[in-house]
Order: structure tokens, then sequence, then C-alpha cells
């Protein structure tokens, strides 16, 4: 059986050289793995409409999205996941914590100390190497 695309947008938002850096929760598949806040692109959107979109919604605040990162293809058991990673930088509000475990703001070199998902991991060497 193939298994179901799933096409995810990741914010890496990026303050006073910090990066906002969320753990996912207990009752989600990757329970406590490490991400970037974002999600699953409707139909219809741009992957910025829904990068903007998803973080309202999670983490009640605006973000303007800049440059691409990395498109990463990675097959969970659940599914395969197409993850693009976005610069972003906050436009107006503060993140709260609405779904996520907890967040951190790191500096690109200390990311590597996080449990990330495994789609995320091209991302972070990218951006350690910045
Ligand atoms: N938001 C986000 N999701 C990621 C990253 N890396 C990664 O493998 N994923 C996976 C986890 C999920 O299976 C999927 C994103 O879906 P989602 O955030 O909309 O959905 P979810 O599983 O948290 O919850 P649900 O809405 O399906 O209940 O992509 C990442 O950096 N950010």
């Amino acid at each position: 059986m193939n298994k179901k695309n799933i096409h995810v947008v990741g914010a890496v938002i990026i303050k006073d050289d910090k990066i906002l850096c969320a753990q996912r929760g207990e009752s989600k598949n990757l329970s406590y793995k490490w991400e970037f806040p974002g999600g699953k692109i409707e139909s219809g959107e741009t992957p910025q409409q829904a990068l903007k979109r998803e973080i309202q919604e999670e983490m009640e605040c605006d973000i303007a999205v800049g440059e691409k990162i990395d498109h990463t293809v990675y097959e969970y058991d659940f599914g395969v996941v197409h993850l693009t990673t976005f610069y972003c930088t906050l436009q107006k509000g503060k993140p709260i914590l609405t779904e996520h475990h907890s967040i951190k703001w790191l500096f690109k070199h200390e990311l590597s100390s996080l449990d990330w998902a495994p789609a995320d991991i091209p991302t972070i060497e990218k951006l350690e190497n910045m």
C-alpha cells in the first residue's frame, strides 16, 4: 500500500540570533520530538500562506515569511512527510504556547542538543553551517 503524502511547512523564526524550537505534545505522532512550528498545507494555499495561518493558530502571532531554507521528504510509518522550511521573523505579538509541550529559543550551534523529528535534520544541519 502506498503511504499518504503529507505536505508540511515549518517556520524557522529568528529573533536576536536565536531560533524558536517547539516540542510536540504527548498525544501526537512523533510525541516529544522537536520541530519547527507550522503544519499541513491546505488545498488552495501557497506554502507561505499556510505557514502564516498555522503560526497564527498555534502561537497567536503574525510572522513575515522569507526565503526557503530546505525541502526534505521523509518516510515515517504514518506517511511520507514533504517538509519545506522557511526563514521567518515576528511581525506582531509574541509566540504563545497553545498546542506544543514546550518551546525554547536556541542559538544555531545549540540546535543539535534537541531530539528533532527526523525530517528536520537537513534543515538543522543547514542552520548550523549557516
Ligand atoms: N509542523 C511541523 N511538522 C513536522 C515537522 N517535522 C515533521 O516531521 N513534521 C510532521 C509532524 C506531523 O506528522 C506533520 C505535521 O502535521 P501537523 O502539525 O499539521 O499535524 P499534527 O500531527 O501535529 O496533528 P493533527 O493536526 O494531524 O492532529 O509533519 C516540523 O518541523 N514542523
